[in-house]
């Protein structure tokens, strides 16, 4: 093994995408910047290689099969995907940022190795940026490690397309999936543990997206832990506390794990939470002068665009700007269900809670006559529901599941964020024919919230 030391000003560890962005930049006012990646399969980080834009692109693909044969059907998506994500995959920073290959392991506060074949490089840096993400949890239950048993990432190159999936847990993953592979042509049962069907949601949502998702070939299975599975060369059972499932693959969707394993973090003293995630406070300062976590490893909500703003409030704190994590308001999020579910501030079984007077409007997406969207592209499924604060009327909250409510809901989070006025929606100008303007008519149905 050779040996080599490096001194640099800063260094990223992961190329995540708190971590490649806040590289370019601080590489750009002239510091050295150097950025370590184990994998050269994940250059550009998770988002890009193994999450959300391959698993976009293949709900994208199902969304055209038009009835064709599912099994070549899908071999031919997957094959789409690998092209599209081998044209994404290098991020611009050759120029400015010096890239490490190998496993990064502190061996001091400001002492890393970096080891990679034979060789190893030990890195000094007084500013250190963890971004190592995070990784599927597996489940501590027999017949885990199956060959037929599959997380978010192998589940994409399954092969065949398997004519049963059983899809363990019912949260984002597992809801994405579980449509995806059932409009790929396979029957699909979602295994959830808890009692509630995406308690997240109002009740009333959650039964509706429950109905569209059985009608399509989705079986939802509440209190449902799996507790073991049993590969029988030919196919695998899934064992809940009552009942066996059969199945030709598994995908296991029960949440992400910080991805922290090879860090050596005692070696530099950053500690961890009781979860395992790395303790940050609210500049994203570890229990380390000078060492830093971003991203999906320091327990913030598990987002690419969550983790984009980690970088924006890493750069303040090193450059005595104002952001701050805590100040993060109306944060959006999106399931990309067809059509897509994305919610953002309270729902109205939270608005119930708050102790306000609030207004809510709720309309079915087929009934809206302000919003022939839908119609055109013939997806009329959903609704949309927007509460107010009765005394200031700024919005509280909503829930949209509907046609472009992943671009909906971005537009109300701003309007959240700047404090306006529900009217300021209700009102706008807005392009027709567009989805945006459902605010017109949904907005004028407000009602007290009983
Ligand atoms: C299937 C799936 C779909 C998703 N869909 C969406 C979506 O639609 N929208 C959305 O916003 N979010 C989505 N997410 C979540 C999103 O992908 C993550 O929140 C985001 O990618 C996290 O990025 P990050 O900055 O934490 O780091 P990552 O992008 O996870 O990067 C971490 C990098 O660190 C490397 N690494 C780890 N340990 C070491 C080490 N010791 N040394 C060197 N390198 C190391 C890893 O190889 C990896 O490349 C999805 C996640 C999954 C799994
Ligand atoms: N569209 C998006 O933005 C998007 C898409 C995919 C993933 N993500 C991110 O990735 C994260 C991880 O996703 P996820 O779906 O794995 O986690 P999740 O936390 O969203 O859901 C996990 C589900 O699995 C259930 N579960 C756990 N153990 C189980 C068991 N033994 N049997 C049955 N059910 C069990 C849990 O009750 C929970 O409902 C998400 O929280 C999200 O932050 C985001």
């Amino acid at each position: 093994m050779s040996n080599t030391e490096l001194t640099v000003d800063v260094l990223v560890i992961g190329w995540g995408k708190a971590g490649k962005t806040i590289a370019g930049r601080l590489a750009g006012e002239g510091r050295k910047v150097a950025l370590v990646e184990k994998s050269p399969q994940m250059y550009g980080g998770t988002c890009i290689n193994i999450a959300c834009v391959p698993t976009k692109d293949l709900i994208d693909s199902v969304s055209k099969r038009d009835g064709r044969d599912p099994i070549s059907y899908f071999a031919s998506a997957v094959a789409d995907r690998d092209t599209l994500i081998a044209r994404l995959n290098h991020a611009m920073l050759e120029d400015k940022v010096l890239l490490l290959d190998g496993v990064a392991s502190f061996t001091g506060p400001h002492s890393v190795a970096v080891s990679g074949g034979d060789e190893e490089i030990a890195v000094h840096a007084e500013t250190i940026i963890i971004n190592t993400g995070a990784h599927p949890a597996t489940l501590p239950i027999p017949g885990a490690d199956g060959p037929r048993v599959h997380d978010s990432t192998t589940i994409q190159h399954v092969d065949p397309l398997p004519s049963r999936l059983v899809v363990v847990g019912g949260g984002f993953i597992g809801l994405e999936f579980a449509q995806m592979f059932a409009r790929f042509g396979s029957h699909v049962t979602l295994l959830e543990a808890g009692e509630t069907f995406a308690p997240a949601l109002d009740s009333d949502v959650a039964d509706r997206v429950r109905t569209m998702l059985d009608s399509e070939g989705v079986t939802i299975v509440t209190d449902a832990r799996a507790t073991s599975f049993h590969d029988t060369g030919d196919h695998v059972d899934v064992v809940t506390g009552g009942q066996t499932f059969t199945a030709d693959a598994v995908l296991v969707a029960a949440g992400r794990l910080p991805a922290t394993e090879d860090l050596h973090l005692e070696a530099a003293g950053v500690a961890t939470d009781e979860r395992g995630y790395i303790t940050v406070d609210d500049q994203l300062r570890t229990t380390v002068d000078g060492v830093y976590a971003v991203g999906d490893v320091n327990g913030g909500p598990q987002f690419t665009y969550v983790s984009l703003d980690d970088n924006r409030v890493l750069w303040d704190t090193l450059h005595d700007g104002p952001r701050r994590r805590n100040d993060r308001v109306a944060v959006p999020t999106t399931t990309f269900l067809d059509p897509p579910l994305s919610q953002v501030g309270m729902t109205m079984r939270q608005a119930r809670q708050s102790g306000l007077n609030v207004l809510v409007a709720t309309k079915d997406v087929a009934t809206i006559a302000a919003m022939p969207r839908p119609k055109i592209v013939g997806q009329t499924e959903g609704l949309i529901r927007v509460l107010v604060n009765a005394d200031d009327h700024t919005i509280l909250g909503a829930t949209l599941w509907c046609i472009d409510s992943q671009e909906l809901v971005n537009l109300v989070g701003l309007a959240m964020r700047l404090g306006a006025r529900y009217e300021t929606l209700r009102d706008g100008i807005w392009t027709h024919p567009s989805s945006t303007e459902a605010f017109n008519e949904v907005l004028g149905a407000l009602a007290t919230l009983d």
